[in-house]
């Protein structure tokens, strides 16, 4: 069955959510309608090499306006070079905007005093979570500390039982936990990253390429570790990848970016079918060439997104 929801600008040129429910060959994923994130004109300069007025200025995000609703996963696709893991990391609270805004659940990201407000609720997981990771202290130390921070009152060995659990939901053992990160996989590595990053209970995970280095078996092990998640902990994504199919198994919609900006933002299924913007058609088409249709990438997806 299509996805039914539709996107539509509104009037200030900004897309919003306005379902309730996809459903996917006979399979629904409920979102609420309830905006948690509201991204508005957000702006994000670099500037580089040389001193003073030599220096050149990179635009990495310009002007990026999006909302994204509870129990959603938004991708964010795009070539190198255009700005989503700048925007992700905006979004987490690692970079501060030069302007606009970030609201989430109705509170701006930043405090009058340049402080983060969401510290704990929107957490990040990158490509690489090795480096991510002190090489020096094993993996249950490393989830501990989070937790413990996040639980005061919560006694050491509850919190120890908290931390052996949090293994478990990810596919880990007790065994993996006592190992350094070094002594993992890059499969078990990113089991471990999101096991940290749950164990603050976040609600919101920017997910920065998380699968991009890991082989295809284990690729599609850890997208369904991510599904589940979602339903179990009924987390909201921000999803960066440059794999469309691992986007197609994950997102409700899709935000292609180009030089900064965002140029569409559209329901998966209809992006993949009929990209509306010359650089999405580009982008799409430049990946696999079926006709300019992509949307059997989308419906071979349908049997992992649950
Ligand atoms: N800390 C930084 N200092 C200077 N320039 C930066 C910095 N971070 C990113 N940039 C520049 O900003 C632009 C956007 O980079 P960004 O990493 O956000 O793109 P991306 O779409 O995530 O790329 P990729 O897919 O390769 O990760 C690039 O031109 C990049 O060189």
């Amino acid at each position: 069955m299509a996805v039914q929801a539709h996107v539509a600008p509104d009037d200030r040129g900004i897309c919003s959510p306005s379902c309730k429910m996809l459903e996917t060959e006979g399979r629904s994923m409920t979102r609420t309608e309830e905006s948690i994130l509201t991204v508005r004109a957000l702006c994000k300069t670099f500037r580089v090499g040389g001193l003073g007025r030599n220096k050149t200025e990179i635009r990495a995000v310009d002007g990026v306006s999006f909302d994204v609703a509870a129990g959603e996963s938004l991708g964010l696709i795009g070539e190198s070079g255009s700005g989503k893991s700048t925007l992700g990391r905006l979004i987490a609270g690692l970079l501060q905007p030069d302007s606009g805004e970030i609201v989430f659940r109705g509170k701006p990201a930043w405090d009058g005093a340049g402080a983060r407000t969401h510290r704990r609720v929107i957490q990040i997981v990158f490509q690489d979570s090795g480096s991510a990771f002190n090489p020096r202290l094993p993996i249950n130390r490393q989830i501990l500390e989070p937790f413990v921070r996040h639980h005061r009152g919560v006694s050491l060995s509850e919190a120890r039982a908290r931390v052996a659990r949090l293994l478990e939901v990810v596919g880990l053992t007790p065994g993996h936990g006592e190992r350094y990160p070094h002594e993992l996989s890059g499969g078990q590595r990113q089991r471990a990253a999101l096991a940290r990053a749950l164990a603050v209970e976040p609600e919101l995970l920017v997910l920065d390429e998380p699968v991009s280095a890991l082989d295809v078996s284990v690729r599609a092990q850890i997208v369904q570790l991510l599904v589940e998640l979602r339903e179990t902990y009924g987390l909201t994504y921000l999803f960066i990848a440059h794999n469309l199919d691992v986007v197609a198994q994950l997102c409700h919609r899709v935000a292609v970016m180009y030089r900064g900006k965002i140029v569409e933002l559209a329901e998966a299924e209809s992006l993949y079918r009929q990209p509306t913007h010359p650089y999405s058609r580009m982008l799409l088409s430049s990946v696999l060439t079926v006709d300019g249709d992509l949307g059997h990438v989308y419906r071979e997806a349908a049997g992992v997104r649950g």
